[in-house]
């Protein structure tokens, strides 16, 4: 342990990206978790985070406190869930920590209250933090510009494990936002995110989601460019949490020098 080490605090301490998380500062060098915040009333308050992620004790014990947590801290890594984000996001700003976003499943008021809490602190937001992803983002955008509208029909494909509570995934919606970019058109305009029965054929334009659920599928997505005898097909395959935890590490690193703002994971590796 080093003086210079960031300090994280993890909310959502015993959650499956929770987990990942503490193992993941546990191993790499740079940072230091500073403490583990957990749901008021959750059987897990008090106990060790190291016993909790599987490490053996590490001497932090989960707390219920988050501002307490924050005070002393330089970052928060949040895969929650929308409400409890918007939650942190005001204590984070309150203790002028970096503040990096994972939850997915976001309402237009709930994007609005997190936007709007940036204007007072470091947010870094995504539907996904790993590097694979985020540059699949870059490609579709760029296959979406390549390849017209009339003829090249775009289809989002993505498979999450059965206790995923949201859908499309974050990661879809990122992919759709992308797709829409390259072909300069808004993506709520032009989403097609449920077909069942007499849907008709299919709008020229339409981005269209598709969503599949079960076992313990980590992340599969792939954005497909359907045209007239051929496809093109852009997929990314997640088979560990630690791509998401390492992720986000980075973000909250990167977020340390910056300005109150709202960021993604383009600004943070550069492909922005
Ligand atoms: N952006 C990315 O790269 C990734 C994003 N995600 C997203 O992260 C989120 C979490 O995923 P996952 O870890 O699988 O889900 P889990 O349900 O396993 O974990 C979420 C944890 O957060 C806790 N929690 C929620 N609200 C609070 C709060 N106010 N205070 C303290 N703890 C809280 C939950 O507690 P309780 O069970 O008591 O409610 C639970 O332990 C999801 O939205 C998922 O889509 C996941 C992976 C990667
Ligand atoms: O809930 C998950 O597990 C995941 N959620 C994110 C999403 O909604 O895209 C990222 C990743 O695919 C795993």
């Amino acid at each position: 342990m080093s003086e210079t080490d960031m300090k994280l605090v993890v909310v959502g301490a015993a959650g499956r990206m929770g987990q990942t998380l503490i193992r993941t500062i546990h191993g790499m060098a740079g940072v230091r978790l500073h403490a583990a915040v957990g749901r008021p009333g959750s059987p897990f308050i008090g106990r060790d985070a190291g016993d909790l992620a599987g490490l053996g004790p590490i001497g932090v014990p989960v707390t219920d406190k988050p501002l307490e947590a924050f005070l002393d801290a330089e970052g928060v890594l949040d895969f929650t869930s929308p409400a409890s984000s918007v939650e942190f996001a005001g204590l984070a700003a309150q203790a002028r920590i970096v503040h990096v976003v994972g939850s997915t499943g976001w309402s237009a008021d709930e994007e609005a209250k997190i936007l709007a809490a940036a204007r007072h602190a470091r947010i870094v937001k995504s539907g996904n933090m790993s590097l694979g992803v985020n540059l699949l983002g870059v490609l579709a955008e760029k296959a979406a510009r390549a390849l017209p509208a009339a003829g090249w029909d775009i289809e989002i494909l993505e498979m999450h494990h059965k206790h995923k509570v949201d859908a499309p995934s974050g990661t879809a919606l990122l992919l759709g936002e992308a797709a829409a970019k390259g072909r300069g058109i808004e993506l709520a305009a032009h989403s097609v995110r449920v077909r069942d029965g007499h849907t008709g054929a299919r709008p020229e334009g339409a981005i269209g989601f598709a969503t599949l659920r079960g076992g313990s599928v980590i992340g599969e997505h792939s954005v497909m460019l359907a045209g007239e005898g051929e496809t093109v097909t852009l997929s990314h395959s997640a088979t560990d949490r630690s791509i998401f935890a390492r992720g986000a590490v980075a973000a909250a690193l990167w977020g340390r020098g910056q300005k109150p703002g709202f960021y993604s994971m383009l600004d943070v590796l550069g492909l922005n």
